[in-house]
Parts: C-alpha cells; structure tokens; sequence
C-alpha cells in the first residue's frame, strides 16, 4: 500500500527522528536524494548548467546542499535567492564552498531559460497560498525554458494537503519527496503540476493511524480479489442485480453487466427495460420482469446507469437490506433520507457533475477540491463514495477514515459508458462480499488497468474496457 500523510504528521514525525541524529542529518539524507535524481536526469553532470530556485526555508535549504553536491561534481549551479536576507545560511555557504553562485532576482528569467536543470525550492511543506508575485514570473520562465524541471518535496504553490492548486504554481517534470508521500502528489490538480513522483526514504516513519491516503498496489489488490473455493457454487460466489438501462439507454444496462460479468459474483440478475438486448449480447444473465423484488435473491445491487426517471424502482432498490451501488440517474433520484437511513452498506459512484449537483456546488468546485468533495459526500450520506474523474478517490462511510486514492486511472477511460461497466464491476464485488470501501477501491483499480491494456496508446470503448478485465486480474494475480 503506498500511503500519504498530513503536513502536522510529517513535522512529527520528523521531529521525532531528529531528536535521534546528530544536527542537519535529515537535510543531508532529503539533499543526498534530491541530487542523485537531479543527476540522473541531467545524465552528464559536469558542464551542465543548474538554476536553484531558493526560498526562505528548509525547502530552500535542501535545493542549496544538493546544488553544493552538484557544483563538487562540475555542473556550474546558481541560486536565484527569493529572500536574499532569510536564504538557509549553511546550505548557502556550502553551495559557496563548492565552487557556486548566488544572485537576487534580477536577471533570473533569462538564467533559467538557458538552464539545463532548474530545481524548485522556492516553498515545501511550509508553503502558505499559492505563489507569491515575485515567484511567478519564474514558475514562467521555467516553464518557458527547456530545462527539466525538479521540485523539491512537492512543487511550489500547490496546496500539500488537498491537491488544490489556486493561482500559479511551479510544473515539474520531476518531483523528489522525502520521506512520505503528501496527499497534493496524489490527487489532480496539484499532481499534475508534480510530475513523475520519486520517493527518498530518510528513515521517517509516521503512525500508520495518521494516514491520509491509501493508494492500493498490485499485491493489496490481489488479496483483496474473491477467488472461488473448490466447495463454492453460484450463491455462495454471490449474485448483483442490476437495475439499469431505459428504453433510450438501453447500452448502459449491458455495459454494467458487462462490467458484472467480470467482478467476480457466481450469478447476474437484470431488471429493467432492456432485457433483450441484455440477453442478446449476454445469455448468462437472468432477466427477470418484475421490479427488483420479485427478481428472486441478490446479494447486491447496482441501480441508475442509463435508468432515466423511474424513481420507483431506486425506492425499491434502497429499502433492500443488501449492500446497494448507486450511479448515475440513481444519484439523482435516491432520497436522501432513503440513503442515510440504510443499514446495509451504501456506495455511490458520483462523477464530479453528478457530485456538484448532489453538493449544490459547481463542477469545477468538485474538480478543484476532489478530496474535500468526496469526505463531505461521504458525510452528509452516511455512505461510501468514489468519485470519479482524472484522480478517482474513494472515501468511507462517514468520510473520516483514510481515503483511497486510485493508481491506474487514464485518460482513455474518458469515453461514454465506461462508468456503466464500472458500476456492474464494483456491484459484483459488493456481492461477493467486499466490504464497500474495498469493492469500490478495486474496481477502479482493475477499471483503470484493463483500460490501460486495452488502449495501450490507441482509443477505447466501453465495451473494450469491460473486456479487457480478465486481462486486469491476471496481471494482478500475477
Ligand atoms: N519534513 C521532513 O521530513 C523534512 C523536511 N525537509 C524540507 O523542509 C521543508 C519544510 O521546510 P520549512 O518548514 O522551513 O518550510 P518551507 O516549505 O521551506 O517554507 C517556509 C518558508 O517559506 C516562506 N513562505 C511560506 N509561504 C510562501 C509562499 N507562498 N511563497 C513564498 N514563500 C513562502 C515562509 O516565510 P514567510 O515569508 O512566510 O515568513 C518560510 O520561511 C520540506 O518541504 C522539505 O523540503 C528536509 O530537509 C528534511 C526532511
Ligand atoms: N481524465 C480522466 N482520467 C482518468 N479517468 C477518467 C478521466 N475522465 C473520466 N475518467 C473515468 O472514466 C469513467 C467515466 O465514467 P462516467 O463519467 O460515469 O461516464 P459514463 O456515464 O459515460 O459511463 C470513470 O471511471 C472515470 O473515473
């Protein structure tokens, strides 16, 4: 599990940890790291041309010692120093000592144009609000340049424990961190102004409680996954209803029991209006007339893709005593009290317009704010949310807890209908019996990997992505 954790953990457990070591050890292990990875993306450091972007604190400290490590090995390094009066007094004399140079900010657009490396460490985990006005003109000309960009612990001007990023900010191509991941690294916007993420373990160790995020890895994922026992049968795999589809959609009902069909559940049950085309593409499935309750026994069930208005058949669903996933139009018709109410689990499946709606807030609210957006969600519900987009996060009933955040999302999963086949997968897990936090977290894992495999550099659908889930449980299997 790759984990994250809050600024006031990281201070304590870094205060910890230098209460052990002999003064600046910390900062010589984060500068040791921070130039090892300046130099293999330099790849030849001597001759090379190296901006460090310095601000007044520790983060600033760090960029000065690893430029100092850069300049002994022959890379001719420069500090632009935002606060000249405040810059960290040792790092510079080192840097000094080594052969490099400071300079205020006069003239500093120009260096960093011509730059092979610039390093930002204008702010880290001390930052407050976005850039101040002196930094943009060079978060600019660094953008501008065509020099790699490497930000120390986390790139300048984005919010380190949201994600948020208001205003200008720094975009790296490489972000070294130390010690622990933060929530920003993880979660869009901010992780895209992060770059790639590489990690510097400088022996910090948080307490497991105090975690932020979770982000499941391959081997998390492949415990999780319900595997038949010699003695199983259909029932006791588990059997998901499916409450989808309308006459105008009926697609999204065979799309989620396309995405069903692979999530692990012994049987598919379908209620709905588009039996037929469910039954022509999916012979497997049981497609019952009746409402939900006359559909015969299902250990969960997934309501709203494609469902249009038929409210009824949502009430129904809701007052089931099995765990329920609601997605889409089901979103939208589930009463709330209705929801909160339940004793089974609840997961919902929002995408940032369906949150905003449910919030009373805008689109881009949610979008900016996706790890807020999905704690409240989770709190006003009583529920369990994934919420959906470039990073999908996915927080417990309550939103308390640590929230998920998910690692193998892509851009191509952005086509219509591969919400629906997200649903069905995420329903079939709940019906195997994963908790809901877990049946959600891993179906977006094994969501976003199939559709990895399935583009593999080239435009998918969403039938491409429930096909390729197989594919996505054997290479977490392994
Ligand atoms: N934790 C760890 O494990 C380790 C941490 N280490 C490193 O220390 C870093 C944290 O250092 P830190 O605490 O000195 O804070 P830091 O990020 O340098 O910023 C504070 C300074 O910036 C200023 N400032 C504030 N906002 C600003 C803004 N928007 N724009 C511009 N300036 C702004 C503020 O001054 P102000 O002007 O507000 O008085 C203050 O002086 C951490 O990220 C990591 O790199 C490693 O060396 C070892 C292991
Ligand atoms: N930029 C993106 N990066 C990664 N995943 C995305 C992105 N945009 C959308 N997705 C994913 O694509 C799926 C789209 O679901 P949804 O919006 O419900 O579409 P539909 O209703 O058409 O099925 C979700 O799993 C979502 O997380």
């Amino acid at each position: 599990m790759r984990t994250a954790y809050g600024v006031e953990t990281v201070r304590a457990a870094e205060r910890e940890l230098m209460a052990r070591l002999p003064d600046g050890a910390l900062m010589q292990r984060a500068a040791a790291g921070l130039a090892a990875a300046c130099a293999d993306l330099l790849g030849r450091v001597y001759g090379s041309r190296v901006v460090l972007l310095t601000g007044s604190g520790d983060n600033g400290g760090d960029a000065l010692y690893a430029g100092a490590r850069l300049a002994r090995r022959g890379a001719g390094v420069t500090a632009v120093l935002l606060s000249p009066e405040r810059a960290h007094a040792g790092g510079l004399a080192a840097l000094r000592r080594a052969g490099g140079r400071s300079v205020g900010v006069a003239g500093a657009e120009e260096l960093i144009e011509r730059a092979d490396l610039v390093v930002d460490g204008i702010v880290g985990i001390g930052g407050k609000g976005g850039l101040r006005p002196e930094a943009v003109p060079l978060a600019e000309a660094a953008e501008r340049s065509r020099a790699a960009v490497v930000a120390v612990d986390l790139p300048s001007g984005v919010d380190v424990e949201t994600g948020e990023v208001r205003g200008a900010a720094l975009r790296a191509d490489l972000t070294v961190t130390f010690g622990t991941h933060k929530p920003g690294l993880l979660i869009d916007p901010a992780r895209e102004y992060a770059g790639v993420v590489r990690l510097v373990d400088i022996g910090l160790a948080p307490p497991a409680d105090a975690t932020e995020l979770e982000a499941l890895q391959h081997a998390d994922v492949a415990r999780l996954l319900p595997l038949p026992s010699p003695e199983t049968d259909k029932y006791r795999r588990g059997v998901v209803g499916i409450a989808a589809g309308s006459a105008r959609y009926p697609g999204a009902a065979v799309l989620a029991v396309a995405g069903a069909l692979r999530g692990g559940a012994g049987a598919v049950r379908y209620v709905g209006p588009a039996g037929d085309a469910v039954i022509a593409r999916f012979p497997e499935t049981l497609v019952s007339d009746g409402g939900p309750k006359k559909a015969g026994r299902v250990q969960a069930w997934v309501v709203g893709p494609g469902a249009g208005d038929d409210a009824a058949t949502v009430a129904e669903v809701l007052a089931a005593d099995v765990p329920v996933l609601l997605d889409a139009d089901g979103l939208r018709l589930a009463h709330a009290d209705a929801v909160r109410g339940r004793t089974a689990p609840t997961l919902m499946t929002p995408h940032a317009g369906e949150a905003a709606a449910l919030l009373g807030i805008s689109r881009e609210e949610v979008e900016g704010a996706r790890l807020a957006s999905v704690r409240e969600l989770a709190g006003r519900y009583a529920a369990t949310v994934l919420l959906k987009g470039s990073t999908t996060l996915v927080a417990g009933a309550g939103g308390t807890g640590a929230v998920r955040v998910n690692p193998t999302g892509t851009g191509w999963l952005a086509t219509a209908g591969s919400g629906d086949v997200l649903s069905g997968l995420a329903g079939s897990l709940l019906a195997a019996g994963l908790p809901a936090l877990d049946a959600a977290s891993v179906a977006a894992y094994l969501h976003g990997l199939s559709a990895r495999f399935a583009a593999d550099g080239a435009p998918v659908g969403a039938h491409d992505v429930a096909e390729g889930i197989p594919g996505a449980w054997r290479d977490v299997r392994g």
